[in-house]
């Protein structure tokens, strides 16, 4: 039996296969390398190029490898892309998934964990935010995600399959020991861009909005560490196994840090100051984005390890500097 990973060439997929592989469960990848990077698989896990909604492909794939469980990360992320071009977030997040359950539906693979996201909320009317809130998203890569979220409790409910939504709030750090990280060209993620200028890779950053009604005035998130994000999709996979009802869960800590507060943490773990302007607030930003995290705490056996804001700012930034390393070794 394996499980076959999609898009785990992708940031949160290859920490996700790492863990995996480190847990000793047999492991098989589709990623059609889009965004994501060949070289981010631990050697010898077999990697499919090619698309997840290639139902052959994924066909093929299931059979050859006595495929057990999909964990399906393959997808387009970055929201004001999606703001641009709708259509086609819909085909690579939506469309794909309903190929790909299709394909999984025809060869009887019973367990299937997704990769959704906070944006499904938009702003929420209670915080923390617990999972029966309205989902009212705010951009076409929040809508593709919930109307996949549906798709996926109805293909479950008519096809005898289960389930785990996984919805990440803020994925950041990067493996402890700096084997992977986010290596995303041009990514926008705060940390990431707090790194780079922590690192001298920017001259200086900004800071989107210091007027909000926040205790700072700037906007508040829920940082999650990749490595921890990892190990919840081995928790929801054993919870399939072990016969678990779907179910949809928040993926957070359950407190919030504010964005000047996330970046105090990059100074303080980098020991240097770097410029930080502060700007305008970005169109669409939700103002404090936190998880009710109980649901998650009373179904899943999953204990994080990685919580400390600066212990996911040390592990950003010492990725960071591998990744500027090797980029000026070559
Ligand atoms: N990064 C975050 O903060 C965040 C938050 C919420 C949800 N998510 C979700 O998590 C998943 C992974 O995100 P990530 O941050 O690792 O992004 P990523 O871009 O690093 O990873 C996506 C991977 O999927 C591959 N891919 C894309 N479309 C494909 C397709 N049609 N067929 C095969 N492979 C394909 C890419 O090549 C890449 O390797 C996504 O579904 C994303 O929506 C991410
Ligand atoms: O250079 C920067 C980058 C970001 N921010 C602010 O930092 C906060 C977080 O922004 P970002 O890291 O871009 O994340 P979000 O916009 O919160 O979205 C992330 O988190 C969502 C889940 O909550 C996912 O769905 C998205 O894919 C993922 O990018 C926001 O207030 C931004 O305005 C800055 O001030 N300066």
């Amino acid at each position: 039996m394996s499980v076959l990973v999609t898009g785990g060439a992708g940031y949160i997929g290859s920490h996700t296969v790492l863990a995996l592989v480190e847990a000793g469960i047999r492991t098989v990848v589709i990623d059609n390398l889009s965004t994501g990077f060949s070289t981010a698989l631990p050697e010898g896990v077999p990697l499919f190029i090619g698309d997840a909604a290639d139902e052959n492909l994924v066909e093929g794939v299931i059979a050859a490898h006595d495929v057990s469980a999909i964990i399906h990360f393959a997808g387009s992320v970055v929201v004001p892309e999606s703001m641009r071009d709708p259509l086609a977030y819909y085909r690579n997040n939506t469309m794909t998934t309903r190929n790909l359950l299709n394909a999984a539906v025809k060869c009887n693979v019973k367990n299937f964990i997704f990769s959704s996201t906070a944006a499904v909320y938009g702003n929420p009317d209670q915080i923390p935010v617990p999972e029966i809130a309205p989902t009212r998203p705010l951009s076409p890569y929040g809508s593709s995600k919930l109307m996949t979220e549906i798709m996926l409790h109805d293909v479950a409910t008519a096809y005898g399959l289960n389930y785990v939504v996984l919805r990440y709030f803020n994925v950041a750090g990067a493996d402890p020991q700096a084997r992977i990280g986010l290596q995303t060209v041009g990514a926008t993620h705060l940390l990431k861009i707090a790194v780079e200028a922590a690192t001298g890779q920017r001259a200086k950053m900004e800071v989107f909005g210091t007027d909000y009604p926040t205790p700072d005035g700037s906007c508040i998130r829920d940082f999650i560490h990749v490595t921890d994000l990892a190990q919840a999709h081995l928790a929801a996979l054993a919870y399939l196994d072990q016969g678990g009802d779907s179910v949809t869960l928040n993926c957070g800590y359950g407190r919030g840090y504010s964005v000047l507060e996330t970046i105090e943490a990059v100074r303080r773990v980098c020991g240097r100051q770097f410029a930080v302007q502060m700007s305008p607030r970005r169109n669409g930003d939700i103002m404090t984005m936190i998880a009710d995290t109980a649901r998650i705490g009373r179904t899943l056996d999953w204990t994080p390890r990685y919580a400390e804001l600066e212990t996911i700012a040390a592990h950003a930034l010492a990725w960071e500097e591998k990744l500027l390393q090797a980029r000026e070794a070559a």
